[in-house]
């Protein structure tokens, strides 16, 4: 691992491939405020948002501030100091198995100008982080995405998955467990302070999560410039405590009830627990709260024991499910060796990288106690042909094998290889990521 990231130079590769075009692409400095802010207002318009209030550029300045950032500018444009395209990454831990983590490159705010769509800016841009994080010396890189049809052709697979969720609170009834801790109304100002700590505890527990820094906590609390109007005002949050007292769980909430208040839904905007205790209290709380008849939420896990909390199970209507933490491997033995796993095996993998940087065939051995050992055995019989999308959507075992070889996406090379591959790669904990970065 590089000492400091942010002094890595614009990748040389990509930048002689744009000169060719007439092109320059090159780093920002973050105390260069009117590059910074050329490069953030190309970001916004990137992604069609509206012009920002000066409020939200500061905002905005201060969540890419210690980002690496990248751009390409065009000299031919009539406002040749607004870059064409834009690219910010950072190095982040991932967590891969319960309490455990591999450093990621995280890649963020890729856009092309509409004006120069479709002239390869994209894949130079993509190509650029991959080169920049192998660097580095980031083994993994990872993204949120806006289409799923983008970066699959860089070698990036889903591997993480959201659902959404609508609940007839009259139909459901809870039956689940109905743990003895307290819970408590608390302000913004104390989840601020309460809230950070919850949410670390899960995000190590759950692999596909990442920390969030303190502006995501404001936002999602109502008290940052980029939160809706009156969020601050309509959010309520409520803590679970033990019986020691520890606080276990969060949830944040607002509600809109009829115009006679004879009925209302309730917006769950996170729900963060620490413990099943935390997550059975909370999720009754709000479904049993007057005089509630529809809870939504979105980003939760794929399955959620919620399900099987109530007395009606299809009172817990799933409305969307989606890909949402996109990986792309970039070091096959690092990261294979950095999981735990459901059991002991053997496996030999012969994995297909177009862009190179993980091709090879790699045996994966494992033992009782889930730890993995992996090394090179490139000429040997393999049992199993990824390709790296493929392999990266596997990681972190929310995803199996047999359907991917089912859909025609891997080879089995032995019968049964994928089955194999399913009962070491399982993981009891259904990867989820709560938040986009
Ligand atoms: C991690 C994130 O930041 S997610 C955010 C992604 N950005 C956005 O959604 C903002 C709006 N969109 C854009 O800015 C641009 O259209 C981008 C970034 C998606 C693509 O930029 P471009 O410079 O046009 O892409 P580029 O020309 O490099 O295309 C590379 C390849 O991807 C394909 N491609 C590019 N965009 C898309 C797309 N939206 N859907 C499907 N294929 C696409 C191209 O056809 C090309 O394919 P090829 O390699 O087979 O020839």
């Amino acid at each position: 691992m590089t000492s400091n990231f942010l002094s890595l130079p614009a990748d040389s590769t990509s930048q002689q491939a744009l000169a060719d075009q007439g092109l320059r692409y090159d780093t920002v400095a973050s105390d260069d405020a009117a590059a910074m802010r050329a490069w953030l207002d190309a970001d916004m318009r990137g992604f069609h948002s509206a012009t920002a209030s000066a409020a939200l550029i500061e905002h905005e300045l201060a969540t890419i501030t210690g980002n690496r950032v990248t751009g390409i500018w065009d000299a031919r444009t009539a406002q040749p100091e607004v870059p064409v395209a834009t690219v910010s990454s950072w190095p982040m831990p991932l967590t891969v198995a319960p309490q455990q983590t591999i450093d990621g490159w995280a890649i963020s705010s890729v856009t092309v100008s509409p004006t120069h769509r479709r002239r390869g800016l994209a894949r130079n841009l993509l190509l650029g982080e991959l080169r920049t994080a192998v660097a580095h010396g980031c083994a993994i890189a990872m993204l949120t995405v806006t289409q799923a049809t983008i970066y699959g052709r860089f070698g990036f697979g889903p591997a993480a998955f959201s659902s959404a969720y609508t609940v007839d609170t009259q139909r459901a009834v809870w039956s689940g467990p109905v743990p003895t801790g307290a819970l408590s109304f608390v302000s913004q100002e104390v989840a601020l302070d309460i809230g950070p700590a919850i949410k670390e505890r899960v995000r190590l527990q759950t692999p596909g999560e990442v920390p969030v820094q303190q502006l995501w906590w404001k936002e999602t609390l109502g008290l940052s410039p980029s939160s809706p109007a009156d969020s601050h005002e309509q959010l309520r949050v409520v803590c679970y405590s033990n019986e020691n007292g520890d606080n276990d769980g969060l949830v944040v909430y607002r509600v809109e009830s009829s115009d006679d208040h004879s009925s209302a839904t309730l917006e769950l905007v996170e729900l963060i627990a620490a413990t099943p205790a935390a997550y059975a209290a909370l999720w009754r709380f709000v479904l049993e709260m007057d005089p509630i008849t529809v809870v939504k939420a979105t980003r939760r896990a794929v399955v959620e024991p919620l399900t099987w909390q109530v007395l009606d199970s299809r009172s817990v209507r799933k409305t969307d499910e989606r890909d949402h933490l996109w990986l792309r491997i970039l070091d096959v033995e690092r990261v294979l060796a950095s999981r735990a796993y459901a059991a002991a095996g053997a496996l030999v993998l012969d994995v297909v990288d177009p862009d190179g940087f993980a091709t090879g065939t790699y045996r994966l051995t494992t033992d009782a106690n889930g730890t993995g050992s992996v090394e090179r055995v490139d000429g040997a019989a393999a049992e199993l042909r990824v390709g790296i999308a493929e392999l990266s959507s596997l990681l972190l075992g929310g995803l199996r094998a047999e359907t991917l070889a089912s859909a025609g996406r891997i080879a089995e090379l032995v019968p049964g290889a994928a089955l194999a591959f399913d009962r070491v790669f399982a993981s009891a904990t259904v990867p989820r990521l709560s938040t986009w970065f």
